[in-house]
């Protein structure tokens, strides 16, 4: 990965942190993938006495790894539903702060540790920044279904007029990938999506799916890493 998009990154991280785990933040849900690294890495530049006040909730098997390997303090959300703020990535972000996620299968757990914050941040690097879904992001949005039920669900989102529905395959293992939950997931090509919230609505109703990586007015920033070194804000 090239070093002008880990800065982007790391960019994005660090003003999402400054911006938004003030004094009074106590409980905190941490995203997954590769940007969110970043957001650990500002928070321990901070020291231990500045992160000794805050939980931190996990959205994945990943995530939850990062939390404990930094010695931050490891919550859940069963036993905090109500979160200060989120921090997370994403894969696509349109322009209006809808995204897509999923592109780590981790965006079950992320969507409930987003939509329990009080704030949800989204932060990336400018590959990210689109107008509408689907411009960049080309590897089709990420849906977790129940093993058995994935020729069905993939019958169906043939019949709403997905492009290609493929089961994700694993690179170190035969077979698919199983995500954190015991389950598969489809990545579906529906070119662009101009109805983010109708297109969801649609797909999740299909028997047998668990969550679409459609996030649809859940965030309230992002931050955009650019080229130039700076840091764009879009707020709802
Ligand atoms: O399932 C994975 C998540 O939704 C990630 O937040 C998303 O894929 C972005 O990951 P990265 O920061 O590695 O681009």
């Amino acid at each position: 990965m090239s070093s002008l998009i880990e800065e982007a990154k790391r960019r994005a991280a660090y003003r999402a942190v400054d911006q938004h785990i003030t004094y009074h933040v106590r409980l905190v849900g941490i995203g997954s993938g590769s940007t969110i690294g970043y957001v650990v890495e500002r928070l321990l530049q901070r020291g231990k006495e500045a992160n000794a006040r805050i939980v931190f909730i996990p959205t994945s098997f990943q995530s939850r790894q990062l939390i404990v390997d930094n010695g931050l303090t490891l919550g859940d959300v069963d036993q905090y539903p109500e979160l200060d703020v989120t921090i997370d990535g994403a894969d696509e972000v349109d322009e209006n702060l809808n995204a897509i996620k999923g592109g780590g299968g981790c965006h079950l757990r992320e969507k409930v540790v987003a939509e329990a914050a009080k704030k949800f941040i989204i932060i990336a690097d400018y590959r990210k920044n689109a107008k509408t879904l689907g411009e960049k992001w080309k590897q089709g949005i990420p849906i977790e279904v129940v093993p058995f039920t994935y020729t069905r669900v993939i019958k169906e989102l043939k019949d709403l007029g997905c492009e290609n529905p493929t089961l994700r395959m694993a690179n170190a293992k035969a077979g698919p990938v199983i995500t954190d939950n015991g389950n598969f997931l489809i990545d579906a090509h529906f070119g662009l999506v101009n109805s983010p919230g109708e297109l969801l609505r649609k797909i999740k109703l299909l028997t047998g799916v668990v969550e679409v990586g459609l996030f649809v007015d859940v965030a309230d920033v992002v931050y955009f890493g650019n080229e130039d070194g700076s840091v764009s804000e879009k707020k709802r």
